[in-house]
Parts: C-alpha cells; structure tokens; sequence
C-alpha cells in the first residue's frame, strides 16, 4: 500500500470515486475501485499484462484448445452468443437446445406432460457442483410469488438430508419432476441421489422415468441409464462446457425455465456483459478491471481473501457459487509452464447487513488477509416501504449498513470493491455471472494458469473408492468372525494395513443399526471391539 494513498481526505476519494467508477446505464451496473489502494502506477504496472491476457481470451472465444490439460475448447460465451461458436454445428446444437428446453418446459407449464398425479408441481434436482450451484443460486435469485414449479435440491449423498428433502416432497411426488444434472453422467454423489430418488418413487408406487430428465453429456452412464429405462427427456451437455460454467447451458436453463424464470433475461443480460468485457482496454473492461483489483489486493498470489458482501437476501448464495467458479478454477498447483505456484483466491461471505453481526468485528479489527466486495442493489422492493423512523425506511438502512461498512473497513485500512446493480432480475443475473466468469478468465491469464479443468478433486474420489472398497473387506472379515475383533485385528484378517480407515469405517456402521455391525467401545479407539448385530 503505497503511503500517499492511505487514508484520503473525502473529497479526494469523492473525486477518485466519480472519475474512476466504471458505469453502464443500460446494463444499470456499475464498478467501483475507488476504496481499493491501488496508485496509478501499481495500476499501469498491472495494465501492461492485459494485453496478452485479452489476446488470449478472443482466441479462446474463437475456439483454441484453451483447457489444454484436458485437450477441449472453452465455450461458455458461445452459450449466450451461438453465433460466435467456431463452427455452424455447434451454433445450430446451442440454439436447437435452447429451442428444446423451451418447448420442454412450456408443455410441462400447460399440462401436456404431466405426472402421474397429475399437472407438475414440483422439479428435484439431483446434482452436485457445478451441475448444482449454479441452478441454486438462480432458484433463489430469482425465485418470486409467480413461479410456475417449486425446486427442491439433492446436491450430495447425505441420507439424512435426502430424507428432509423428500419428507417435503412426499405429497407431491405424484407431480414432481425430477431432473438428475451430471456432465461426466458419472458423479457418485448424483447417482446415489437418483437411486434414492428411484427407491422412493417405487415405494410411494409412482413410476420414475416418465417423471425423470437428465441433462448430461451424449454416451454417458447416466444417458446410458436415461435410454435404457426410457426417461422421459435428456438434454445435450458438452465437453467444451466447464461444470462451474455451464449455468447458462442446459445444466442452468431447463431448471430456470421450468420454475417460470426468464431464460431470455439471463442470457441477453450475459451476452451484454460478454459485449462489454470483451473490450480490449483496462479501464473500459470491468472484469479486466475486477481482475486488476484481484491481482493487485492478493500480490497476484491470492495473498487476500475474497469476502463477497451481497446487500441483498436474494444474492445469498452467490458467494457459494463464486466459491467453486473461483477458487475450483484459480486454486492450481501448477503454472502453465510447471511450474509450482499453489495459486488461488479464497472466497467466503453471505449477505450484508446481517454479516455485520457475525465476522465483520474481524474484517474491521482484525486480520487484514481480505478485500471485501460488496455488491449494492439500488431497488430496494418491489411496490413502497412503510416508515420506520420518520422519512426512512428498512431498505435505508440497509444502503447506510452496506456504506457504513464500506467506511469503516476503508478507514481501517481493508480494501473493498463495490458491485452496484440497479435491482436483481433475470438480466442483472446473467450480467453478475458472466462478470466473473471472465475476470476469472483474465486472471488466469495474468498468473499463467489453466483455470478450465480440476485435477486437484481427483485425489479425495480415489481416496474415498479405496475406502469403500476397504469397507467391503471389513465387513466381510467381521461377520465371518464369531467374535467380536478390534480394528487391528480386522486390518489383519483383511490383509489390509489402513487400521484407522478401518475404524472409522466400523464405527461409522455400527452407528447404523441396519448395517449389522456393533461397537463395543474399549478405553481407547483401538481396544475397541467390533462384532455382528
Ligand atoms: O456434472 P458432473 O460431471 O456430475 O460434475 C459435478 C462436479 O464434480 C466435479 O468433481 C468437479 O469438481 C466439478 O467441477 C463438477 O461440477
């Protein structure tokens, strides 16, 4: 933080905040950078990156292998903008899938495909990241009085949460609609929500695959499944669309259309931010803009946190979707050229004002390891406010919470970016989204990263199939045994040297009644003994 920047008189910063502030009146976005300590020459230090970085990014708009570590094409702005696609083919898969997810959901709205207890009521999502967030995230953005279905989530493999989502559903399981979301067709987590799914509609004695979509790549196990059982619907995902990108394609689409959203909205209002931060100078971009302030908050190593600060209960879970699009594409171990570099950016935070009441005493006094970025709506409802004090209203104090905060953190030294939008709709979605999505982008390009593929999520799926498979062994040497055997003594049986896996696996089943295994505690972990229920 360069000296003469530290704490600046209020008309300077009034004056830097009214030249600096990037602003589209026909978008009703606005960016401001003013609060972020940055000199002019830290900024045109930064600057003279971006030229590779935009160069990079129209070729990969133009269809170059930009995920080189998995060999595929990076087309999430084609999804908005079908004619940019690289090739007729893909232009006419896009807009015939934009066609059929339309069409799909218009004939569920009107009737004509219903479930078994008739008109559908309700849409069961079954996925997991990216295949989840993303449509989580519009379902609450966007969710009003007039939607046409209720959506409901499974996006892990929790019994216990399956079972809460399913007690809300038991009445209308008749007229729910479930839409099982996976690009690889292949994510445990997904499958063991379908086949929960599949269990209850069968004991509620309710045909499954006439109320059953999926939306997954062509040939996957899951579009296996979806033929071969007769589904009713699948819709295309392809490889050239990334999980945490893939919210404006099918994956975002047939849920959005199907609650009543406006899928038209999101993606006019993304394409309109496609057109603005493909423009190829800093201080016209904002998501080159946004990046800039990244690069430079974190020392272009991710040096601060991202605390995300929506003044709006409806962008609640934005920072949960920002979560994996930034940190699961600029968390890398290694650089372009291999080097290691354990990069990143980490990304928490809720809603304001409540946070405030939460972890802001730390923001304000604590660690100076963030930047905050608020995001500010200027409408405050929809229809007048009643007064609560005289002349002001709870949406007013909101806005004095949001540059209360603002204020504080500035004067305390802590670094904040503020987002306005004019309200939260459709449009103003799709414009948020495809913000960060490329200034994620650019900001790979600056730190020489891949940030379209996931190599380090690997290693806990193995791990997590060895366990399984540990399991089985387990279970298979304890009953067998007449008696009741330590985990030592298990791992031996099993020829298997993992003794703690072992535990935890054991004590996790005899913590089941209905897996049959028993715990017969000793004084420590391992004098503990395990039998047959
Ligand atoms: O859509 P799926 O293939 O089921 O993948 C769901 C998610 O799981 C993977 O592990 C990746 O971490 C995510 O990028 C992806 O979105």
């Amino acid at each position: 933080m360069s000296a003469e920047l530290s704490i600046t008189p209020q008309a300077e910063l009034w004056a830097r905040y009214s030249t600096g502030l990037y602003r589209n009146e026909e978008l009703g976005f606005s960016l401001d950078l003013s609060r972020v300590r940055m000199s002019p020459s830290e900024q045109s230090a930064i600057a003279e990156m971006f030229p590779m970085a935009f160069s990079a990014m129209a070729q990969l708009e133009a269809g170059s292998i930009a995920n080189k570590d998995e060999g595929r094409m990076v087309g999430h702005y084609w999804l908005r903008a079908p004619q940019l696609a690289p090739t007729p083919e893909l232009e006419a898969d896009i807009l015939q899938a934009i066609f059929d997810v339309k069409a799909f959901c218009q004939a569920v709205h009107e009737g004509e495909i219903r479930g078994s207890g008739g008109k559908f009521t309700n849409v069961l999502l079954i996925g997991i990241g990216g295949s989840a967030l993303g449509p989580q995230f519009i379902a609450t953005a966007l969710a009003s009085s007039q939607d046409k279905l209720h959506m409901s989530f499974f996006d892990n493999t929790d019994p216990d949460g399956i079972d809460l989502v399913l007690s809300s559903l038991a009445s209308r399981l008749a007229t729910t609609l479930v839409v099982v979301v996976s690009k690889s067709g292949g994510t445990p987590e997904t499958r063991n929500g379908m086949l929960e799914a599949q269990a209850a509609f069968q004991s509620a004695g309710i045909p499954f695959a006439p109320q059953a979509v999926a939306i997954t790549q062509a040939g996957s196990k899951l579009d296996q499944t979806a033929q071969s059982e007769g589904w009713l619907k699948t819709f295309p995902m392809w490889d050239w669309v990334g999980g945490r990108t893939s919210v404006m394609s099918t994956v975002g689409l047939v849920p959005a259309a199907l609650q009543g959203l406006d899928i038209d909205g999101l993606l006019e209002g993304a394409g309109q931010m496609d057109s603005l931060t493909r423009v190829p100078q800093v201080k016209e971009n904002p998501a080159a803009l946004l990046a800039m302030a990244w690069y430079h908050c974190g020392q272009g190593r991710g040096s601060k946190d991202m605390v995300l600060l929506p003044y709006k209960d409806r962008l609640a879970l934005f920072s949960k979707y920002l979560q994996q699009l930034v940190m699961e594409s600029l968390g890398k171990e290694l650089d372009r050229k291999g080097q290691k570099v354990n990069q990143g950016i980490a990304v928490y935070g809720n809603k304001g004002s409540t946070d405030q009441h939460a972890y802001v005493q730390q923001l304000r006094d604590g660690l100076n390891n963030f930047f905050a970025t608020f995001i500010e709506v200027l409408k405050d409802r929809h229809g007048d406010s009643i007064e609560v004090d005289a002349g002001v209203t709870s949406g007013d104090y909101l806005y004095g919470f949001y540059a209360g905060t603002r204020k504080a953190l500035y004067e305390s030294g802590r670094d904040s970016i503020t987002i306005t939008v004019n309200e939260v709709n459709a449009h103003s979605v799709g414009a948020l989204i495809a913000l960060y999505e490329r200034a994620v982008g650019l900001y790979a390009e600056l730190v020489n990263i891949n940030a379209y593929h996931q190599p380090g999520v690997e290693a806990g799926k193995k791990a997590a199939a060895q366990i399984l498979a540990l399991q089985s062994q387990a279970v298979e040497v304890v009953v067998r045994n007449k008696a009741s055997l330590t985990a030592d003594e298990v791992a031996k049986l099993a020829n298997a040297s993992d003794v703690e896996s072992i535990y935890g696996i054991l004590r996790h089943l005899a913590a089941n009644p209905s897996r049959g295994i028993v715990r017969h505690p000793g004084k420590t972990p391992a004098e503990d003994r395990f039998g047959k229920l």
